[in-house]
């Protein structure tokens, strides 16, 4: 927002991140993240707090607090989206825009403007769902695909609209799609597009389960059908499957959702979805144990890759630590690499072996999982390796390698769906 030219205060309640922030220091890795923070605060257009007061006097707040999965349930927890919104009463004044980013079960913005209704703020709910990447956020902040305005109804929803174009107006100009429409589709836009991201991967992933029953190669189906644009090839990569802080839970939340709406059924093909998914981290590490033997104890495996994806140190709900832990539960000495992920990994999971050292954690392996296609894993050189490991197996749960260099090199190479 800073860079798009706004002034603009950040406030968190975690005092450590916002202290991290004013110094500069990005509290999560993202590439090319250090540089916009850097230039913004340099700039004095950007500054962090830790008080709500801080907030008194902007014209436009951004609500982006977490949604997690509740402890008792599926269903999305929104204390914290309540709990801002509350704490942001009182510094809110008439003709203010309260945009909702947080990822929220369809009826949040209605309810949240009851809220600032009812405390005669003046203010104005607008709901702007997030579409952005971890890994990708700057980019995809600045180049969006689409924007998205959930509006009130009548003239108070078209002034919220107006100073929505002028926040941005940058993007706009660039020729960013803009559809504008009201709180309770801009809510489904949000989960519904991750609902159908979710299932595309668990597609390929049944697809990939088939796939090793006959001896046929989900690598090439995926090519074939993803040649017809009505498909299209992105998100049809088979492997461990999809975790991190959004896709997991948001299949969970709105299907709970449903539930309550009375049209449960509707989306019961999502639990499938999530059954799917949990499936392949076990396919996974059984693959693995099934190469250390009757008994696994003690033997050492290397799982490359912690974060949930790559050019992240994100392990919420991650496939490549749930195959650690679980290898690591069953008695084996598993080492698990990542060149961004290490430190956090150490603070959540100090029972686990952790390394950015490759070559290290490669000596004496028994087998080696893939388990996060960082281009450094996906790179590394099959002959080069080959004489650290005590048994030269890979397991490719991300399909990202060349099963045909692995094995000249002298390696059994086992995809998923790949004969
Ligand atoms: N991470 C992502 O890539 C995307 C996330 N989203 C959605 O955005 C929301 C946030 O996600 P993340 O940033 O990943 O969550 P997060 O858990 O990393 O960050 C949420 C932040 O909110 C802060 N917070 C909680 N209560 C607060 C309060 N009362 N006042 C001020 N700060 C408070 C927390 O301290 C925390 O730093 C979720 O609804 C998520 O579904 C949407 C699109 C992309
Ligand atoms: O709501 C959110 O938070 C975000 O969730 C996802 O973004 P993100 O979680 O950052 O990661 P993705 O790139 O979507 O990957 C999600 C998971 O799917 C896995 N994946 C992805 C693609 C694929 O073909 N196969 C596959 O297993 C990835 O490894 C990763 O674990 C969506 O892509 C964003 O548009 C959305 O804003």
């Amino acid at each position: 927002m800073a860079t798009l030219g706004h002034d603009v205060v950040g406030i968190d309640v975690d005092v450590e991140k916002i202290a991290a922030l004013n110094a500069g220091i990005p509290p999560f890795f993202e590439p090319g993240f250090p540089e916009i923070l850097r230039e913004a605060l340099d700039s004095g257009r950007l500054s962090f707090s830790s008080t709500m007061a801080s907030a008194a006097g902007a014209e436009v707040h951004f609500l982006a607090v977490g949604t997690p999965q509740s402890v008792e349930g599926d269903g999305a927890d929104l204390s914290y989206v309540f709990g801002a919104t509350r704490e942001l009463l009182p510094h809110l004044s008439a003709g203010n825009v309260l945009v909702g980013k947080s990822t929220v079960p369809v009826g949040t913005a209605e309810a949240l403007q009851e809220i600032l209704d009812e405390a005669e703020t003046g203010a104005t709910v607008a709901w702007n769902p997030e579409f952005l990447r971890e890994g990708f956020a700057v980019g995809d902040t600045l180049h969006p695909d689409r924007i998205v305005y959930g509006l009130a109804a009548g003239e108070r929803g078209q002034r919220a609209k107006a100073q929505l174009d002028a926040v941005y107006a940058s993007p706009l100009a660039d020729g960013t799609p803009l559809i504008p429409t009201d709180f309770a589709t801009a809510e489904l836009v949000k989960v519904a597009a991750n609902a159908f991201l979710a299932t595309k991967i668990s597609f390929i992933n049944a697809m990939s389960e088939i796939a090793d029953v006959v001896g046929a190669d989900v690598t090439d189906l995926a090519d074939a059908i993803g040649h017809d644009n009505r498909i299209g090839r992105r998100f049809l990569n088979a492997g461990v499957g999809f975790g991190g802080g959004c896709l997991p839970k948001d299949i969970r939340a709105f299907a709970t959702r449903a539930d309550e709406l009375g049209v449960g059924s509707s989306l019961n093909f999502l639990r499938e979805v999530d059954s799917i998914n949990l499936r392949q981290r076990e396919r996974v590490a059984a693959l693995a144990l099934a190469q250390l033997g009757t008994d696994p104890t003690g033997k050492r495996a290397v799982v490359l890759g912690l974060a949930f994806k790559p050019n992240s140190d994100d392990m919420r709900d991650s496939p490549a630590l749930d195959v650690a832990l679980r290898l690591h539960d069953a008695g084996v000495n598993v080492v698990s690499v990542d060149p961004a992920a290490v430190p956090r990994a150490q603070q959540l999971h100090p029972q686990l072996t952790t390394t950015t050292d490759i070559n290290a954690a490669l000596t004496d392996a028994e087998v080696v999982v893939l388990a996060t296609e960082w281009p450094e894993f996906v790179q590394l050189d099959p002959t080069a390796i080959h004489a650290r490991v005590k048994t030269p197996t890979i397991i490719d749960a991300r399909n990202a390698l060349a099963p045909s260099d692995w094995r000249e090199a002298g390696w059994t190479y086992i995809g998923l769906g790949r004969p």
